[in-house]
């Protein structure tokens, strides 16, 4: 028995097993983030970014904050990816008006052979802020946990911050690619524990974030990314108290990849807007449940022609068949630029359109 309120609203859960729904469940990337000025109010008080994400209560706060002005489908815990190497001792800062960097990034092979997967005491906190999230929900929806890819964590690991060529870890990858093999299996044995810790926290699906996949050539792809995620998800708890935990895989520029993808034994994928939905449900949708793929740009247009994109993205996926199974949800993070009335007029749109689409 489960020490937590039973679920209310399984859809999104059901649609990633593949399973009949009533109507097309939503989340958003990003959800609980800077274009809610609740969210801007909260971040304020605590002061950065991690102290929000350090602290169980700021956590649960902003984690909830979205599902309090729109019915969505699932809430995501309130964390980022970089806190696991952060827990390795890469020191991760936010520099005020900049993206998030490391005080000690991966230079040599000193730093790399070094490298350990991290005690997950340091980790603490993410775990507490499970628990209270999932408790404070009191089963209005499922929780979602999520770590980054081995790849994605390693550009951040050895670039010291984001990039737009990654230059340092593509020299790692093709000059040093035992360094590069001994970073992405330490992240994997990291991930897959992290993971695990947040689904015994109670986390009821998890989701693996590949940011960066897309960087890489054909080939350098399977080698580097794809076979680390498929090391995660092989070590990933299934299932907890007799209920399935589903997985999701996510990477971003992976269209050319979606078989290779879908084959690595998640329950779902994820797509960015530049996938054709009706392809990729002819391509894989029979072997999983997908999930996207709206452009998050769609939300700076106005109602109706965000009812339009809503409503054409839907109809492609079309009534979800024996089988199959689609959640809605943008083909990236939500911009911090867009209006919260907007978010609102999608959420109806989404639930209002599928339902119609399934009579
Ligand atoms: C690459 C990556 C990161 N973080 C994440 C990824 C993978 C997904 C993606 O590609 O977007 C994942 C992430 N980051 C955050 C979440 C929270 C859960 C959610 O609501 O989806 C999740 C799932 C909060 C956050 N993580 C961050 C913010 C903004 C920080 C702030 O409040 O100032 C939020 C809400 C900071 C962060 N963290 C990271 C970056 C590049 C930034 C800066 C982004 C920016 O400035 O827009 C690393």
């Amino acid at each position: 028995m489960s020490q937590f309120a039973p679920l209310k609203n399984d859809t999104f859960l059901r649609a990633l097993l593949r399973q009949p729904t009533e109507y097309t469940p939503l989340w958003l990337m990003r959800q609980a983030g800077r274009y809610l000025p609740e969210y801007r109010k909260t971040r304020s008080r605590a002061g950065s970014f991690m102290g929000l994400a350090t602290n169980p209560d700021y956590a649960t706060e902003v984690t909830l904050q979205p599902l309090d002005r729109f019915p969505l489908d699932a809430a995501i815990l309130f964390s980022d990816i970089l806190t696991v190497p952060d827990a390795m001792g890469l020191g991760l800062y936010f520099a005020d008006g900049e993206g998030p960097k490391f005080e000690r990034p991966l230079r040599d092979e000193k730093d790399v052979m070094a490298l350990q997967s991290p005690d997950l005491e340091k980790l603490d906190y993410v775990f507490k802020a499970v628990t209270q999230i999932r408790t404070e929900l009191n089963g209005r929806v499922p929780l979602i946990g999520f770590a980054g890819s081995p790849w994605t964590l390693a550009c951040y690991m050895v670039e010291g911050q984001g990039s737009r060529e990654f230059h340092t870890v593509k020299t790692m990858l093709y000059n040093r690619p035992d360094l590069m093999h001994h970073v992405l299996s330490t992240n994997a044995a990291a991930v897959a524990a992290y993971l695990n810790a947040q689904i015994d926290a109670g986390a009821q699906a998890v989701m693996i974030f590949d940011s960066w996949g897309g960087a890489l050539a054909d080939g350098a792809y399977q080698e580097f990314s794809l076979n680390y995620m498929r090391q995660v998800v092989s070590q990933l708890k299934r299932e907890k108290d007799g209920v399935p935990i589903p997985a999701i895989v996510f990477t971003k520029g992976g269209g050319l990849w979606l078989e290779q993808i879908a084959d690595i034994g998640a329950d779902a994928v994820g797509l960015d807007w530049t996938v054709n939905l009706a392809e990729a449900r002819d391509r894989i949708g029979q072997r999983v449940a997908l999930q996207g793929n709206l452009d998050p740009a769609v939300l700076f247009a106005n109602p109706e022609q965000i009812r339009g994109e809503v409503s054409r993205l839907l109809n492609a996926y079309g009534a979800p068949q024996a089988g199959n199974g689609h959640v809605f949800n943008l083909g990236h993070g939500i911009s911090q630029f867009t209006p919260p009335e907007s978010v609102a007029v999608m959420v109806d749109a989404v639930h209002e359109v599928s339902r119609k689409i399934r009579t």
